[in-house]
């Protein structure tokens, strides 16, 4: 979009060979558009062959996965591997970034390794990412800081000179305190979220609101406001394993970091709290209908990498539940990870409602918070909702007739309706 010409590749040929066709393999807002006017410019094109790009590149930006291995640590293989291939491929000066996520002194191995294997000479910086899933775009285009990590001055002044047009505000630092600030960014975020769940979870013991403590904290300008939406807890591809790296990190250096497992543990327990409301509102769960809203790991998107509805529905299908489930994009590749024959995966989020017990919202997407609880009412068994975001106001669960369950915030029981209906209605 700023102009300059780019060739993306990708091993996975079903990936490239549906940008070819002008179709995105994932879901995200906006990007459709993107990629669209760009090959109509003709400077974005998609291939398999990562010789070819390094070939005509005077940039090459590694973006490949850093999953997460069994221990926790990040898996560097890909990363390794895609360094060998642009090593092999160099036929002059390069610069060469790293955009994955990687442990600390990631950029110096990848150095020696490409070194070992050419003799061009070729710059290594870490130009870590930032963007958020479901506002990727804007978050590319308008990002609030780039940070440059690099040891030469000629390899961060080429790659201030690419960013300039993105934004004012960019720092240029050493390697392995941008490779740093990267964990530590996702880390502090991840620990704001598990700090406002537990308020929350206290909140609901004591009859405060967490919506109103996260706004009164917020105004505070060191504070911040964001974030601070208490909830089921964070998933997603990114702050579940980077977490846990970042533990590593600090364990492989003998430095046990104490407030960062705690983050985890409190984020692990939190996805929990709905199964626990939907047993104190229904007791047993063997043989209910329970109906779940939202699979994404957040909304506008269709991943479900470390998704709390994973967990959740996980969890009531051993309780012997039927689910009615439903998400507007994420269905197809949540059914690629957690498939069963007790689970009716709806078309509408009305759909889902009908004939339930019991109704979760797991993912606030915005069409949720469009059905009145009116007519949920209704559509469902039992007016019972276990909001795990929030979504529905105090006027709108004043004037149902739910029993209503949300986090942090003080429980709206309203079971006279509920027992009169399973009275009416066993
Ligand atoms: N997804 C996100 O929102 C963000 C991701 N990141 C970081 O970016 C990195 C990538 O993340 P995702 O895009 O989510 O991963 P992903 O797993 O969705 O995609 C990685 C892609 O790399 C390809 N690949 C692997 N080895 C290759 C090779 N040698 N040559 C060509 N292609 C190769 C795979 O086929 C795959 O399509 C990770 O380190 C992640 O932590 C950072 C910020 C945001
Ligand atoms: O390294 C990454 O991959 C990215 O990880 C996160 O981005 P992302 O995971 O896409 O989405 P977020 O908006 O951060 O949400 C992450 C999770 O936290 C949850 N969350 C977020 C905010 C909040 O207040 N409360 C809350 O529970 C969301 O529901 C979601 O499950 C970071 O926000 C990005 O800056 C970073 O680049």
């Amino acid at each position: 979009a700023l102009g300059n010409t780019v060739v993306c590749v990708d091993q996975n040929e079903d990936k490239i060979s549906q940008l070819h066709e002008g179709k995105v393999p994932i879901y995200e807002p906006g990007l459709k558009g993107l990629i669209q006017d760009n090959v109509e410019q003709g400077r974005l094109t998609f291939t398999t062959d990562t010789a070819s790009a390094v070939e005509g590149a005077e940039i090459v930006i590694l973006a490949v996965g850093t999953p997460s291995l069994p221990g926790g640590e990040a898996n560097l293989s890909y990363i390794e591997g895609a360094a060998r291939e642009v090593a092999d491929a160099m036929n002059g000066y390069k610069v060469i970034v790293t955009k994955s996520t990687v442990p600390v002194g990631t950029n110096d191995r990848i150095h020696s390794l490409i070194a070992s294997r050419t003799s061009y000479s070729f710059g290594v910086a870490s130009v870590p990412e930032f963007l958020r899933e479901g506002s990727a775009v804007a978050d590319t285009l308008q990002p609030d800081r780039i940070v440059i990590g690099a040891s030469d001055p000629h390899v961060a002044a080429v790659l201030c000179t690419l960013h300039e047009p993105l934004t004012t505000n960019i720092l240029t630092t050493d390697i392995r305190s941008a490779e740093m600030i990267k964990y530590a960014s996702n880390a502090f975020l991840a620990t704001k979220i598990s700090f406002i769940n537990e308020i929350a979870n206290i909140c609901e013991k004591v009859g405060a609101d967490v919506t109103r403590v996260a706004h009164g904290m917020g105004l505070d300008q060191r504070i911040g406001s964001s974030f601070l939406s208490a909830g089921i807890g964070y998933g997603g591809s990114c702050f579940p394993k980077d977490t846990q790296a970042l533990i590593q990190i600090a364990g492989n250096v003998d430095y046990e970091f104490k407030l960062l497992k705690s983050v985890v543990e409190v984020n692990q327990g939190q996805r929990f709290n709905v199964l626990r409301k939907l047993e104190e509102a229904l007791g047993d769960l063997e043989g209910a209908t329970i109906g779940i809203w939202g699979l994404a790991f957040k909304p506008n998107t269709d991943d479900v990498r470390d998704a709390p509805a994973l967990d959740i529905m996980q969890s009531l299908l051993e309780a012997g539940a039927q689910i009615r489930a439903y998400d507007p994009v994420a269905t197809a590749n949540f059914r690629r990870l957690l498939d069963s024959s007790e689970v009716t995966w709806a078309d509408s989020a009305r759909e889902a409602a009908e004939g339930c017990d019991a109704l979760c919202l797991l993912t606030e997407w915005e069409e949720f918070g469009e059905v009145g609880l009116g007519e949920l009412n209704e559509l469902m068994k039992y007016p019972i909702m276990i909001d795990g975001r929030n979504v529905y106001s105090e006027e709108q669960i004043r004037q149902s007739a739910f029993a209503y369950y949300s986090v942090g915030r003080p429980q709206m029981n309203n079971m006279d309706m509920v027992r009169q209906r399973s009275v009416m209605n066993p």
